[in-house]
């Protein structure tokens, strides 16, 4: 639980986690680094690590065993199926997409890494992974259900049925680079329905106003992934949604 009581710490004493979100079929592993580093510069707290498409392999350990040497933050793995789990990582969000068409995306998946998560000793952090309109690449590999826009009361149904299956962690995702992030009012929902467990939120995230506005709302963790990569300077970026976010 080292990774995960981390990161529950810093709720307790920030208020909110920031994490960065890279994936690893986007740019090479070397400047996967960079980024890592600049984004550690800038104050995030951990490092996901996946990718809806072609996030696996040598690439992947490549990536993850040089952060490994050169940051001092958690990296957590953030699977599209059991080929993005990788024995560098430290955790891994052990997620079932509860809103999915697909039982592949709900538990086959995960039955197939769960061997592998056991062999290399990456932490499990159980997690309902939710997707919410538009959903982006990751609603249609997914084959999500995409939960409505306007019907904050779904998604707080689905996050209070995955704590009830025991997932500590929800995550409210609209899909990378989408036009609008989850709306504040289904965010102050799900957090609402949930007693103990932990919320994050991603998915369109831009810029410190977004960030600021869905830590106010009851997110526990914001993820940046598309406005990091886009970023002329990834430690400033980093840097603006961490002091929107914090106490
Ligand atoms: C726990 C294990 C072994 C597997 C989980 C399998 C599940 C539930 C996957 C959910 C659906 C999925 C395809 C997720 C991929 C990871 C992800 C959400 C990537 C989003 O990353 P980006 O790179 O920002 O998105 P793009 O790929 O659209 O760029
Ligand atoms: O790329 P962005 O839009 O920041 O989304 C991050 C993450 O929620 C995608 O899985
Ligand atoms: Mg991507």
């Amino acid at each position: 639980m080292q990774v995960e009581e981390y990161l529950n710490d810093i709720v307790k004493r920030d208020g909110c986690v920031h994490l960065t979100l890279i994936d690893p079929a986007s740019q090479k592993p070397e400047r996967a680094v960079e980024i890592a580093k600049a984004a550690v510069e800038g104050g995030t707290d951990a490092i996901m690590i996946g990718g809806s498409t072609g996030a696996v392999g040598q690439v992947l350990d490549l990536t993850l065993q040089l952060m490994k040497e050169q940051i001092n933050v958690p990296t957590i793995l953030f699977p599209g199926d059991s080929a993005g789990v990788s024995s560098y990582a430290d955790a891994i969000f052990f997620m079932s997409l509860l809103n999915s068409r697909d039982i592949n995306y709900i538990v086959t998946n995960q039955a197939m890494g769960a061997p592998l998560v056991r062999k290399f000793g990456i932490e499990p952090i159980p997690m309902a992974y939710l997707i919410v309109e538009p959903g982006g690449t990751v609603g249609w590999v997914g084959d999500a259900r995409l939960l409505p826009r306007t019907k904050p009361e779904l998604a707080a149904a689905y996050a209070l049925a995955g704590t009830y299956f025991g997932m500590r962690y929800i995550y409210l995702e609209a899909g990378s680079g989408a036009d609008e992030p989850v709306p504040v009012e289904m965010v102050g929902a799900v957090k609402h329905a949930i007693d103990k467990g932990h919320l994050i939120v991603g998915g369109g995230i831009r810029d410190h106003n977004a960030a600021a506005a869905c830590a106010k709302a009851g997110a526990d963790m914001i993820v940046t992934g598309t406005a990091v990569e886009d970023a002329g300077d990834v430690r400033a970026k980093i840097a603006e949604f961490v002091s929107a976010i914090k106490n």
